[in-house]
């Protein structure tokens, strides 16, 4: 079967499934994934698709050509059957997991052993009263210990994700330093999503960081997916590089053009965007046919969440509707 593409050309070829909605921290910013509130991690977790489930919808999805795997959350490590479900995922797919970092010391190694490529793991700031606040958690000595042992473990690259709003947009420098100096560490800096969290004021423009950065930057690239720059940056001595990513999906029609995946939600329900819950279609408990006919519709029901702002341009490519734009 070949790979399948939506009304907007967009193919798809990765899938993003969130294991769990459980949660051993609890961020003021939390989007969980497009679900709302988290749980606590000692709730009822009765509702999550079984590894029997996950495997048998990758290996649905697998002969659609889809050939990349995220496992998020919630916290995806307080799953106890990770490991099984790593190692059961076709062997052609990659598999990248994003983490809070916290059960990293200890597994990692496993984790590798079991098939998993890459890893990124939230860490929002430097400092650990800072990053209290943030995660209204004291773990902050448990997480770095996490990023050296997914380092040790052979992970490369470990991403750190850090969100960029008001209270942390004053560390970005430092970020930046941290990652330049640190050999395997690269830092993914993500738009703060306010649409999800009810707290518009802690916006930021993320203009800003882009115009920071090309000032900082000797290389900048664009990345495939979504379209993100990429900037390299040099350490103050001189002796390292880092390289930093920007994830800016809001009111980015750029970013949904080049949207190549589905969503699963712990739940089982296939979806087409992180912002959308009008799509959701259950896929858990069903046979490998059904599953089949499932994906194709979601895949078929896809629309860039900000396409509204889109028009074809002629040419097969894209530009930004006049109509909106002088709205
Ligand atoms: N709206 C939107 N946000 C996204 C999308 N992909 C990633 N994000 C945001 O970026 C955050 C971090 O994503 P990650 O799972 O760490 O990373 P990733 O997007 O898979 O990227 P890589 O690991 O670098 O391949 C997500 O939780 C979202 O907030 C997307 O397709 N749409
Ligand atoms: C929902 S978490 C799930 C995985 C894991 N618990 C973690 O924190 O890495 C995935 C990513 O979403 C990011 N995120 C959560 N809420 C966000 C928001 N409102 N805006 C932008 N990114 C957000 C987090 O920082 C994290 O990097
Ligand atoms: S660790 Fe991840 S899932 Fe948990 S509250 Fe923070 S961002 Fe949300
Ligand atoms: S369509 Fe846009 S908002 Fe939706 S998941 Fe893709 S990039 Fe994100």
């Amino acid at each position: 079967m070949s790979v399948l593409a939506d009304d907007f050309g967009r193919e798809v070829t990765g899938v993003r499934i969130s294991l769990t909605d459980r949660c051993n921290f609890d961020c003021v910013y939390c989007h969980n994934e497009g679900l709302g509130d988290t749980r606590g991690p000692m709730d009822p977790q009765d509702d999550e698709m079984s590894a029997d489930d996950v495997v048998r919808f990758l290996e649905v999805v697998r002969e659609f050509g889809v050939e990349k795997v995220k496992f998020t959350g919630g916290e995806p490590m307080l799953r106890d059957d990770l490991e099984e479900i790593i190692r059961r995922t076709p062997d052609e797919m990659e598999v990248s997991m994003t983490t809070n970092g916290t059960f990293l010391p200890g597994r990692a190694e496993g984790l590798v052993e079991a098939g998993l490529s890459r890893v990124n793991v939230s860490q929002d700031a430097l400092d650990p009263k800072e990053f209290a606040e943030i995660t209204k958690s004291g773990a902050y000595d448990r997480v770095i210990e996490g990023v050296h042992a997914a380092l040790d473990a052979g992970l490369d690259p470990v991403k750190l994700n850090m969100v960029v709003f008001e209270h942390t947009a004053g560390y970005v420098p430092e970020m930046v330093e941290h990652v330049a100096e640190n050999d395997g560490l690269q830092l993914q800096l993500i738009q703060y999503m306010p649409e999800l969290t009810g707290k518009p004021e802690w916006n930021i423009d993320i203009e800003r960081v882009h115009g920071w950065l090309e000032e900082q930057a000797t290389r900048v690239e664009r990345r495939e997916m979504h379209h993100r720059a990429r900037y390299w940056v040099e350490s103050d001595d001189g002796d390292g590089e880092g390289m930093v990513e920007i994830v800016d999906p809001v009111e980015n029609p750029e970013f949904c053009a080049n949207c190549h995946r589905v969503r699963v939600t712990h739940e089982g329900y296939l979806k087409g965007c992180l912002n959308r819950n009008d799509d959701l279609r259950p896929m858990g408990e069903m046979s490998r046919a059904e599953i089949r006919e499932t994906y194709r519709e979601t895949v078929a029901n896809r629309v860039p969440f900000y396409g509204e702002y889109m028009v074809r341009d002629g040419n097969g490519g894209w530009e930004i509707n006049d109509e909106y734009v002088n709205a």
